[in-house]
């Protein structure tokens, strides 16, 4: 078999200046892990830079608009399917008001996050969000309880 191509995906870690809360939303009914909770991002299209899918992502999925960001961390994670390349950016900035255009829900979390289940593609990022803040890594999300995959 040939290996398989990886998928770029954007992702944006958006943090609340007052309080260092993270923006969580759920995934909407009919993508794979509907109803995990996620951080907002998506996949790039062709001749997309991550900063332009990103951007484009959040506008079409939470209605903001973002500034200039830099990626932060880039990880893998091997789905059933989809082998995803994972290209997180921290983002502080942005304008517009938060708007759920494809009825997901969101919540602004602290950690140990309180929201379950999480994507497991986003489990390294938090615990390096967790290592950044002084906490111990393995608080960086409660056990996850299994919602099916589809
Ligand atoms: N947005 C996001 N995707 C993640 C995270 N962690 C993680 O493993 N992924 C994976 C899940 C998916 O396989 C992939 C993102 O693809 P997607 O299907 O949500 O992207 P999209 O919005 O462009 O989808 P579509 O246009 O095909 O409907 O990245 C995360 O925290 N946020």
């Amino acid at each position: 078999m040939p290996p398989r191509k990886h998928t770029e995906v954007a992702v944006g870690v958006l943090i609340r200046e007052v309080d260092g809360a993270l923006l969580l939303s759920t995934r909407p009914p009919g993508k794979p892990y509907a109803g995990y909770w996620e951080f907002p991002g998506g996949k790039l299209e062709a001749g997309e830079t991550v900063e332009q899918a990103l951007r484009r992502e959040l506008v079409e999925e939470i209605g903001v608009t973002i500034g200039p960001v830099e990626v932060w961390k880039v990880t893998e994670h091997d789905y059933p399917h989809a082998l995803v390349r994972l290209h997180w950016c921290k983002v502080t900035r942005w304008s517009g008001d938060f708007d759920m255009r494809e009825g997901q829900q969101m919540a602004w979390q602290q950690l140990p996050l309180t929201v379950s289940p999480v994507l497991p593609g986003a489990l390294p990022v938090l615990q390096w969000l967790a290592q950044e803040r002084g906490l111990p890594t393995e608080v960086a999300v409660l056990p996850q309880e299994s919602a099916g995959t589809d």
